[in-house]
């Protein structure tokens, strides 16, 4: 029997509909080639593959698992691997894509790719997890590889992980290939500045569309969803940066200080308490859906897919929304936020900062060659900031929101390169 069954889709909206319905606007107005169109419409490689685990209790449970390779035209693909009760296929395959056109707006030689596993991170043991997670790269052992198809951490996985897929990708190889996974812990050919590149990239966003709003960060209030990896880092640089954190939230809830939230000591909280902020009391606790439609200056929904919805779009105070996450918001939900005037920094720009310094990880250990934080942030804040500045006049250049300019600038250089490239 399954761990548990994916939440059936008719609940949520599907996100690779979402990832279409953007797709085919820009394609529209780039006048994109239909051949080019075709290829790119359907995900290149959907493997599925079921894996058995012994449990800690001596029973066996199967695991489903995925890994999607969207495109790899601009080079080997890449995209991290996510551990959720709730994972499905088509979620995974929208992920793939978002990874295609986020390699090319930040402009990284790298295809698109994402994985998946139905399974609840938080209730088994680390042996389940490492048991669970090196079945999982054996069963897709001649898929992965340095030039091939490089995961990394996403959500419910971390630098454990990815030493762990490491080993035992080395280990069937006869020998050790770091460049094999990025995202690993420093000790094994990590790159330093990797685990807070995706919060520090969502940073670097809201500071370059506040300058273009005209506003000042030390007068602005912000709310932060998701207190994991990225909107934990995001939060803590932003408040480094002057803006007041009202509020922010986990799967536990969602807590709020009309004096900002002190993040430090939040994050020591849930660093203190397997990775939750339930309990957390400096705070007064408030719902999840009501941090979203608080009214601060900007949101940064940073946890997971649909939060943003043609349910509570209306609602929303906020003047600018920075994506930490994937797919926050429903397609359904763009039209409201462009009648209101918000600005959204997409997905596929906003949260780069991570692939991006993965690509510096792989880079360093194909060099076998370490870095200085100083020189990974700095490459990697000039990325952003250029690949901001692409996006925001490609906005300018075809008179569309933000989201549509970013995969606008994608789709024109995956278009390129087919052209150039030929083969079909
Ligand atoms: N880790 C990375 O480098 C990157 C992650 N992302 C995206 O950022 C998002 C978050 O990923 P990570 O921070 O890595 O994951 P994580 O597993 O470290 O943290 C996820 C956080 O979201 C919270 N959460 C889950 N469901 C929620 C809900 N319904 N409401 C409020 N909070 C909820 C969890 O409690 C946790 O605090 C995902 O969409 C992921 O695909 C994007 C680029 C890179
Ligand atoms: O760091 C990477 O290679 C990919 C991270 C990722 O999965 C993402 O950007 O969504």
């Amino acid at each position: 029997m399954l761990y548990k069954e994916p939440a059936p889709i008719k609940d949520r909206e599907n996100p690779f509909e979402s990832m279409m319905s953007r797709f085919n606007i820009a394609a529209e107005v780039l006048g994109l080639d239909e051949e080019v169109y075709n290829v790119l419409k359907t995900p290149t490689r959907q493997v599925i593959v079921n894996v058995p685990v012994t449990m800690d209790d001596g029973k066996v449970r199967v695991f489903e698992g995925y890994r999607v390779i969207h495109s790899t035209i601009l080079g080997p693909s890449k995209g991290g691997i996510r551990f959720a009760p709730d994972v499905f296929l088509d979620e995974v395959k929208a992920l793939a894509a978002w990874m295609t056109w986020k390699c090319a707006v930040v402009d990284i030689p790298y295809g698109g790719a994402k994985g998946g596993i139905i399974c609840d991170p938080y209730a088994m043991s680390a042996g389940e997890m490492e048991r669970l997670t090196r079945a999982y790269t054996q069963a897709l052992i001649d898929i992965f590889g340095p030039d091939q198809d490089i995961p990394a951490p996403d959500m419910g996985t971390g630098p454990r992980e990815m030493a762990w897929l490491m080993d035992e990708y080395s280990k069937t190889k006869g020998s050790t290939v770091h460049a094999v996974v990025t995202g690993k812990p420093l000790v094994l050919g990590g790159s330093l500045g990797r685990v807070e590149a995706t919060g520090r990239g969502v940073m670097v966003s809201a500071m370059a569309a506040m300058e273009k709003l005209g506003m000042n960060p030390a007068k602005s209030t912000a709310v932060v969803q998701g207190f994991g990896n990225v909107g934990a880092w995001a939060a803590k640089l932003m408040a480094e940066r002057g803006v007041k954190i009202l509020g922010v939230s986990d799967v536990s809830g969602a807590y709020w200080n009309d004096n900002g939230i002190d993040i430090e000591e939040a994050i020591e909280y849930k660093n203190n308490n397997n990775g939750r902020l339930e309990g957390y009391k400096n705070a007064e606790k408030i719902s999840n859906d009501d941090l979203l439609i608080a009214k601060v200056d900007v949101l940064v929904p940073a946890a997971v897919e649909d939060v943003i919805t043609i349910k509570n779009v209306d609602q929303i105070q906020a003047r600018l929304i920075v994506e930490g996450a994937n797919g926050p918001t429903s397609y359904k939900a763009d039209n409201v936020i462009n009648e209101k005037g918000i600005m959204v920094v997409p997905d596929i720009l906003a949260n780069s900062g991570g692939v991006t310094v993965s690509y510096f990880e792989w880079v360093q250990n194909r060099m076998g060659f370490k870095w200085t934080l100083d020189r990974v942030n700095g490459r990697a804040e000039r990325i952003m900031h250029e690949s901001f500045e692409r996006v925001y006049a490609a906005s300018q250049k075809y008179n569309v929101p933000m989201r549509i300019a970013a995969y606008i600038v994608a789709i024109d250089k995956v278009a390129m390169t087919y052209k150039y490239r030929g083969g079909f």
